[in-house]
């Protein structure tokens, strides 16, 4: 046994490992670990740097389950919720279920304390990474390479699940913090569905986690969710929870509820929903999408502005050259806005109000 696998095996530490190897480890390994209490057995391997599956020996399995973190690398509560769920399963002290792949998306950018080092790793799925995207984003950088090896994780992850039984149930929680405060500080993106009814257990899922605001998003991305649904079938969300804060400044208590329920769902007990009530939640649909286009791209807005605040029509949001961003609805409300993005980039969505019918 190596020095990193032993060292692995001991702490259960995997955040470090990751982020002492940013790009690569020199080799991947796996192992088998034994529940404390019920004996059974799991089988961790890790892939690559940032990338560790879970999978129960000799019981039968219904879910392939992704959650990753960190694809923005400063973007750090989910990474440590994350990190903690993935410690005790390697220590013995959480109970797996079901097949669990944990990706932490860009450990280079968490040591910089930033969200990318060259370029955005959630503008570069379905095939994103091999596109030229315009200004600021040449055809070669590391994080292209892992963003397809990413896609080629989550792929083998899928495919080596539908070889052990024909009716299998595949999940991608795609955990991220947002740049800037919200009114509804815990929400998650609904990638579009091609026409696909959207499922409200998944919202009653989210409900448990603490995060009862939902934007639907009608039109391809190339974001992590939007690939794992698209290509796979898989229900993935981009789950939004609270604020960007620095390592261990974050107050994990806020995120009691999701990793509680993150627990339960990898460990197999019973999740509790009430009836689905849409008065429970907040939904919303996405209305306008800017990218910026002009070196001269503001938001007339000032920077503490939260997320969800809405504009009476007609208010100018942004100024994009010669060209002014106009608030069209009634109630449309500002997210993700971002004038320092490359051109060619999103810097803006607006949403509305809307119900899941
Ligand atoms: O707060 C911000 O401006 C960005 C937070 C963030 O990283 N959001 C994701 C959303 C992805 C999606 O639309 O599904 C992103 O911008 O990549
Ligand atoms: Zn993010």
């Amino acid at each position: 046994m190596d020095n990193i696998q032993q060292q692995l095996q001991e702490t259960g530490d995997f955040l470090s490992l990751t982020r002492q190897y940013e790009w690569s480890l020199p080799n991947g390994f796996s192992f088998t670990v034994k529940h404390q209490s019920s004996q059974t057995k799991s089988k961790v391997t890790v892939l690559e740097t940032g990338l560790i599956t879970f999978e129960p020996i000799e019981r039968s399995t219904s879910k392939d389950i992704i959650l990753s973190s960190g694809v923005h690398g400063n973007e750090t509560a989910p990474i440590e919720i994350c990190a903690k769920l993935v410690q005790q399963l390697i220590l013995g002290k959480l109970e797996l279920a079901e097949r669990v792949l944990f990706i932490f998306g860009n450990p280079a950018a968490m040591n910089i304390a930033e969200r990318f080092v060259e370029e955005n790793m959630n503008r570069l799925f379905s095939g994103g990474h091999s596109i030229d995207q315009g200004a600021g984003s040449g055809l070669i950088n590391k994080e292209r390479h892992r963003a397809l090896l990413l896609e080629n994780t989550v792929s083998n992850f899928y495919l080596e699940g539908a070889k052990l039984s024909a009716s299998r149930q595949r999940f991608h929680y795609d955990l991220h913090t947002a740049i800037r405060g919200a009114k509804y500080d815990k929400f998650a993106v609904y990638p579009h569905t091609h026409g696909k009814a959207r499922k409200t257990e998944q919202l009653q899922f989210l409900k448990a986690c603490g995060v009862n605001t939902i934007l639907l998003s009608n039109s391809p991305t190339t974001t992590f969710s939007y690939y794992s649904a698209h290509q796979f079938g898989a229900d993935a969300f981009t789950v939004e929870l609270g604020k960007v804060k620095p390592f261990g400044e974050n107050d994990m208590s806020e995120f009691a509820q999701v990793k509680s329920t993150l627990e339960k769902f990898i460990s197999g007990q019973p999740l509790h929903y009430s009836a689905y009530d849409e008065n429970d939640f907040n939904i919303f649909v996405i209305s306008q999408i800017i990218n910026r286009t002009a070196d001269n791209f503001r938001l007339n807005f000032s920077d503490d502005v939260e997320n969800f605040t809405d504009f009476p029509i007609d208010y100018v949001l942004a100024q994009d050259g010669e060209n002014e961003i106009k608030v069209k609805k009634q109630g449309e409300a500002i997210i993700f806005p971002n004038a320092q993005v490359a051109i060619g980039q999103r810097a803006l969505l607006t949403v509305v109000p809307t119900t899941l019918a």
